[in-house]
């Protein structure tokens, strides 16, 4: 009887195991099928490597990526890498403009721009044909010496807005200014940066020190990169060789500030303050404020020029702006503040939360393969997602603040070069983060009010359809979770020209061609709103000055204006992260195909 018993429950278990086993060879040759490769299993404990000053791994951290490397036998310009030139120029995975006419809506070129010639050849290796609307306008008022806040919408290029005019002044002087340099008498110097940067997630510090790393090639400027989670020796070994660009988080800029023998910025030209909002909304504000002067040993001098940097732009961001910058500081805008391109189509679909991976399941099948992020709320629920479509056959892969640094570059990397095509995230890693070819956005989840609601919708679905391209945005929608969220989204939906579906309609303005938002922004009053809002009619109200022949010589447009520039169209759009539970090797998967070039 028990033996029978027993062999009774191992036959049950069997039967159990095999169904499961034929379940997932089903759902794996079916995303074959479907175009997919396998899925990549993540063996955490060999990848991670523990936060601590001994790494002993061998795998490369973001922040030891290879800078141009000057010698003072050098010119003014540095003799050419093939080496160095095709990792920074030639990758593949490199974000590359897309083809609609939104990009070329300005009669001006980089020529006409007034760069530095170096900058400008670097520019060209780029391959950036012709500077966006917000490049167009940043650069003459910051090579005029203006303090900057620029607004326009997501993935317009604001990154190089702002680093080819600070690069093209400064090499003019670099010699003269360039901070100290290992010399044989000392083998280690204290950095001391001319230009820093700062932005709020370590994703995007990494992204604008590689940006860095591109326009600095051939200079004798030395870009570093400074965030959280990765290990700070080999940080502090970057920084002692010297420094001229500092890119930073600022949790781990302040660590180094407090060791004044490490990081000195008493020699600082240029401050940037990027993704100013997110800064300022998750409590940074006094370590910004630092940055101006407050409490550090930061230069005050009048030669400092201080720019403010995002898509978005909250009160406080706008107050933070009027108490520290020039009473001159140009402010650009392009677009409406938080509006959304035009390139993403934008579906909102009706999905209760118990059918939400089915949904998520369908809509990835009803599609060709393509690479894709999908935003969730909460971290378990990013692990959940990132599994059930790993066990469902699909390459996924999953970021979050919980992951280790070691995770959630490798998770990058994995979603960056196409071996993870599937990326599950939550909003706040995700922000700002420039991956090439993001084709679909998901919400799984739409943003909660409660967290940035719109502000964060407008961040993630400009995650696709970056500098030219086109993508698609779809959010599972339901009464229960997102009713507060529907007026503003009906709103946008309608300014951004998109279907606005039947379960919505009952949200629609009563004059929808005539849609306002209450901001108070234009006059930057204090009872403007849009920190949570975003509101404000603001952009595409004057029409763009004349730029032709406004430049070159330095003969900028009247940068005491405040720029509005017109439609610009552009769009968002990027990244992603890894498997939590996974552990090991997964049954029956391994390895992924090597398809990273199809993406
Ligand atoms: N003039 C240009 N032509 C073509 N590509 C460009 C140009 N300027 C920048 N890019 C590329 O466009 C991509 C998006 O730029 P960037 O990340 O600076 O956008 P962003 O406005 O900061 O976006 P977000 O608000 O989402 O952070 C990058 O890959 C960048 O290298």
């Amino acid at each position: 009887m028990s033996d029978a018993g027993t062999n009774g429950v191992a036959v049950v278990d069997d039967a159990a195991a095999t169904s499961k086993a034929q379940q997932k060879a089903e759902d794996l040759q079916r995303a074959t099928e479907a175009g997919w490769q396998k899925p990549i299993p993540f063996e955490y404990g060999v990848a991670a490597a523990p936060n601590t000053e001994d790494t002993g791994d061998a795998a490369k951290w973001l922040s030891d990526a290879v800078v141009y490397e000057w010698t003072d036998d050098y010119g003014d310009v540095g003799p050419e890498n093939p080496e160095l030139e095709k990792e920074l120029f030639e990758d593949p995975d490199i974000q590359r403009q897309g083809t609609l006419d939104g990009l070329k809506n300005l009669s001006f070129e980089f020529e006409d721009a007034g760069l530095h010639p170096v900058v400008l050849e670097n520019v060209k290796r780029c391959k950036y044909d012709s500077p966006t609307p917000i490049q167009a306008y940043c650069i003459p008022a910051v090579l005029t010496g203006h303090d900057v806040v620029g607004i326009a919408q997501t993935g317009s290029g604001k990154t190089a807005a702002f680093l080819l005019p600070i690069l093209s002044k400064l090499m003019g002087k670099a010699r003269m200014l360039q901070g100290p340099r290992p010399s044989a008498e000392a083998s280690r110097v204290r950095a001391e940066p001319l230009v820093l940067v700062v932005c709020p997630t370590r994703e995007l510090a990494c992204q604008i020190f590689d940006e860095a790393r591109r326009l600095c090639y051939r200079t004798m400027l030395r870009p570093c990169v400074a965030y959280g989670g990765a290990p700070t020796r080999n940080q502090r070994e970057q920084l002692e060789k010297g420094c001229d660009i500092l890119v930073a988080t600022p949790g781990r800029l302040m660590d180094f500030m407090k060791n004044p023998s490490l990081l000195s910025l008493a020699r600082l030209k240029f401050t940037v303050i990027d993704e100013a909002d997110e800064l300022l909304s998750s409590g940074w504000e006094k370590a910004i404020d630092s940055l101006f002067g407050a409490s550090s040993d930061t230069n005050v001098d009048a030669d400092h020029t201080y720019m403010m940097f995002s898509a978005t732009f909250s009160k406080e961001a706008r107050k933070l702006a009027r108490d520290h910058m020039e009473e001159d500081f140009v402010r650009i805008k392009v677009g409406r503040i938080g509006s959304t391109h035009s390139n993403i189509k934008q579906d909102i679909v009706y999905v209760e939360d118990n059918m939400k991976n089915q949904a998520l399941f369908d809509l990835i099948f009803s599609l060709p393969p393509q690479r894709t992020i999908v935003f969730v709320n909460a971290k378990a629920k990013c692990d959940i997602v990132d599994d059930f479509l790993y066990n469902k056959g699909l390459p996924s892969t999953s970021i979050h603040s919980d992951r280790t640094q070691r995770e959630r570059e490798d998770a990058l990397r994995a979603f960056r070069t196409g071996k993870c095509p599937i990326m599950v995230a939550t909003g706040v890693t995700a922000r700002g983060l420039d991956v090439a070819n993001v084709k679909h956005v998901i919400n799984y989840d739409l943003p909660s009010t409660m967290h940035d609601g719109i502000t964060e919708y407008v961040h993630r679905i400009g995650r696709t359809a970056r500098i030219g391209n086109q993508g698609l945005a779809t959010s599972f929608y339901n009464n229960d979770r997102n009713e507060d969220l529907a007026p503003k989204l009906v709103k946008l939906l309608i300014e951004a020209k998109q279907v606005v579906p039947e379960f919505l309609e009952m949200y629609k303005p009563e004059d929808p061609e005539n849609i306002k938002w209450n901001d108070g922004t234009d006059d930057e009053s204090e009872a403007g709103d849009f920190g949570a809002d975003f509101g404000g009619a603001v952009g595409a109200t004057d029409a763009m000055p004349d730029l032709n022949g406004g430049f070159g010589g330095g003969d900028a447009p009247d940068t005491n204006a405040e720029f509005s520039g017109g439609d610009a169209s552009f769009g968002g759009g990027d990244t992603g992260g890894d498997a939590g539970g996974r552990g090991g090797a997964a049954d029956g998967f391994g390895g992924g195909d090597d398809k990273a070039a199809a993406w």
